[in-house]
């Protein structure tokens, strides 16, 4: 087996922004099939690895790429150049609410995220306690999750994400809604994960817990990856810019 758990290959991701919202319908007629847009590259020519059974982080100021990279780990966007390989199963938890139905209670929610996720119905029922039991919501498991606060969602969702049992967890700031209490528990089920090999991704804006928590780290800027390796130097070198000049 590969001791690489990710390998992110030369990978650039192009958005399109377009200039033409909100123009009269006249005017669109006008104008004919054509769009007015500016591409705009999100992500520039990225390459790194990261090792099997590591805890690896992605920082750097907002609007960098780093959501949009993780977007393109769990396949949510693709790519216009390069290539991003992960060997062995990924979940992500990325952004607050995604994968669930307002409508729909937690426990069914459960369900139907739990089988985006690749579960089958047999394997959830039979996590289904160890779910609510991770997540801690109380009552609230039987109201529509429209009602849950941004906590509350998020507990939820990383109750599933870790119960798909990944080899590669893909984590977004999200975790910083979550209270202390929670946070914590989600740091120790972090650190169980690297005892058991495996992999975890996150993102997040807090050096602390990407110094307490990461063997590795990549520093994006504007797209660009300005320094990956060991978290320590890493952070040092991102901490520097934006206390400079510069930043
Ligand atoms: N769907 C989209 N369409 C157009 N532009 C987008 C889209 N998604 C992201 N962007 C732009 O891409 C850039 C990178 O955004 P991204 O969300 O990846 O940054 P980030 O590093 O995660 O930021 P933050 O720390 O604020 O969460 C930003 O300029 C953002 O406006």
């Amino acid at each position: 087996m590969s001791d690489i758990a990710v390998s992110v290959d030369h990978v650039s991701k192009r958005f399109r922004l377009y200039h033409e919202r909100n123009q009269s319908l006249k005017s669109a007629i006008m104008r004919g099939r054509k769009s007015v847009y500016e591409e705009f590259w999100a992500l520039n020519d990225v390459s790194f690895e990261v090792p099997r059974g590591s805890t690896f982080g992605l920082i750097g100021s907002n609007g960098s790429g780093k959501s949009t990279l993780l977007k393109c780990l769990t396949k949510i966007y693709f790519p216009e150049k390069g290539e991003i390989a992960a060997y062995g199963k990924l979940a992500g938890l990325l952004e607050v609410g995604s994968g669930f139905h307002p409508e729909l209670s937690g426990v069914e929610n459960i369900f139907l995220n739990g089988s985006i996720l690749g579960m089958s119905r047999k394997e959830i029922e039979r996590k289904r306690d160890a779910i609510i039991d991770f997540a801690d919501v109380g009552d609230y498991i039987d109201q529509p999750v429209k009602n849950y606060s941004s906590g509350m969602y998020v507990r939820l969702g990383f109750a599933i994400a870790i119960n798909v049992d990944p080899d590669i967890l893909v984590v977004d700031e999200v975790l910083a809604v979550g209270d202390q209490q929670f946070q914590d528990k989600c740091r120790q089920k972090f650190a169980e994960m690297k005892r058991d090999g495996k992999t975890v991704i996150l993102v997040s804006h807090s050096m602390d817990l990407v110094e307490q928590m990461c063997d590795e780290a990549a520093w994006l800027q504007k797209g660009d990856l300005k320094q990956v390796g060991p978290a320590d130097p890493t952070i040092a070198a991102y901490l520097d810019y934006v206390n400079g000049p510069q930043g």
